[in-house]
Order: C-alpha cells, then structure tokens, then sequence
C-alpha cells in the first residue's frame, strides 16, 4: 500500500443527564451529566496518550457531542482545529418515546417490544406530537431542515441521512490524509460502524457503543477498515456497551 491508512476516530458523547435517569434522549438537548465531563477529559488523555491527534472535528448539532469534542480536544491540546457541524451526525430521533423513562417503558411494553424500538433496524417508534415539548419542530437550530425535521427515527432513516454526509464531507477530508475526529450518538456511530464493518441489519442489534471511549478505524484508500476498529480503553468499553445493553432493567 503505498500511502498511509486513513486514520478515522469515533467518539460517542460522554454520559448525558438523561443517560444518568434513564430516559430516552434521541434530538432532544441534554448537556453532560458530571461523569460525562470526567469520560470526555479522558478521551482526550487517551488520543494524547496514543499520538492520535485529530486534524478536524466533526460533531452533531447536539451540546452533548460538542461539549465531548471541546473537552476531549482541550485535554490534547487540540481545541484549535477546524470544526464542521451537522444534523446528519445527531441521535436517531426517538419518536414519542423522547422524554420517557426506558425502565418504565420496558415495564409497561414488555420486553420485546422494548427491544424491538430500540434496536431493530427498520421499526421506528410511534411519531411524536408537534406539540409535544420534546418535540424538534419549530426549534431554530434545524431552520435548514424546514418542515422535514424528522418527528421519528429507525436505524436504517439514521443511515439514509448520515451516509451522504459521510461521503460528501467526511470521506474528502479523510483522503486529504487528516485525522478526523467525529463526536456523535450512541445510534448516528451504531449506523457508521454498520456501514463500515459492514454488519447485517440482525447482527447491528447487538452492538451497543460505550459513552465517551474513543473508537479507531485505520482505512485504505477506498475507506474500508485494514483491520478491526480499536478502543483506546478496550476493558472501559466493554463495560461500558455492556451497561447500554441493559439500560432499562434497572
Ligand atoms: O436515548 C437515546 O437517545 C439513546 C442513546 O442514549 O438510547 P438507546 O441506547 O436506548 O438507543
């Protein structure tokens, strides 16, 4: 190979206020929880620590992946580099389920179902109301998106929406030989590593990605892994998509 491997860094926000009670979150904008703050300084002292340090960030529109980024970045020295923001990279959108407490949905819709809105691959979870108060419609920050704000999500939307981002945007900056850090959600990074790994709409129901432990993918020239994707805390992360997997059965 006569390049250098793309180095690529995914990185899920560190554990939110909502993540903390339990409620499912998709769009709406919770800050870090203070065990957040503590992940995200360490994701930055493990890309120091490693010598992976990003070129650009890439975030959500969401203060939980930014706040992960500006953290992470600070702790290695790195809050200088350029940043490209979109909505593609934010949360699968929750439905009306945004706002709901996961161990008593569990309790009142019996497990499979549970199991069914949180990780099939193509059955969303009812529509939320307009005029729900976690509702999206109308917010500022997704004025781009006019009436088509999503009012909810499954998998397979997420990577309708954030491939194309992934190829026109990230991919370029990628094959300019940068190291790209994207901050993003438990379920925008389940769609990328799908994507990437090329894992089937089955299998991606038992993959959960841990808060705040950052993922590297080294990828050739036609943006396919040369190996597997490493955690740079791999005994923290398989605690920590352990405890993703049984959210809920508290
Ligand atoms: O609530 C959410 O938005 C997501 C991530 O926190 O939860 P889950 O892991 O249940 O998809």
């Amino acid at each position: 190979m006569p390049n250098e491997p793309y180095t690529l860094i995914l990185l899920r926000h560190g554990n939110s206020e909502w993540n903390q009670k339990n409620l499912f979150t998709g769009w709406v904008d919770v800050d870090l929880s203070e065990q957040g703050v503590g992940e995200a300084t360490r994701a930055g002292e493990l890309l120091a620590a490693s010598g992976t340090l990003p070129d650009v960030l890439y975030t959500s529109r969401l203060t939980r992946a930014i706040r992960t980024a500006e953290l992470a970045l600070a702790e290695a020295g790195r809050s200088w580099i350029d940043v490209k923001r979109s909505w593609r990279l934010n949360e699968r959108h929750y439905g009306a389920l945004q706002g709901k407490d996961k161990a008593q949905t569990l309790a009142e819709y019996g497990p499979e179902q549970f199991q069914t809105w949180r990780r099939s691959f193509d059955v969303p979870p009812p529509p939320i109301d307009d005029a729900d108060p976690y509702s999206q419609v109308g917010d500022p920050r997704y004025a781009d998106l006019g009436d088509d704000v999503p009012r909810t999500e499954c998998l397979k939307d997420v990577i309708e929406r954030m491939l194309p981002y992934w190829e026109s945007d990230i991919q370029p900056d990628l094959a300019l030989g940068k190291t790209v850090l994207v901050t993003a959600h438990g379920n925008s990074l389940r769609a990328l590593v799908k994507h990437l790994d090329g894992i089937s709409d089955d299998d991606i129901a038992e993959l959960n990605i841990p808060t705040g432990i950052p993922l590297v993918y080294k990828l050739d020239e036609s943006f396919v892994p040369v190996g597997p994707a490493e955690y740079l805390d791999p005994e923290a992360a398989a605690a920590g998509a352990a405890a993703v997997a049984a959210q809920g059965k508290k």
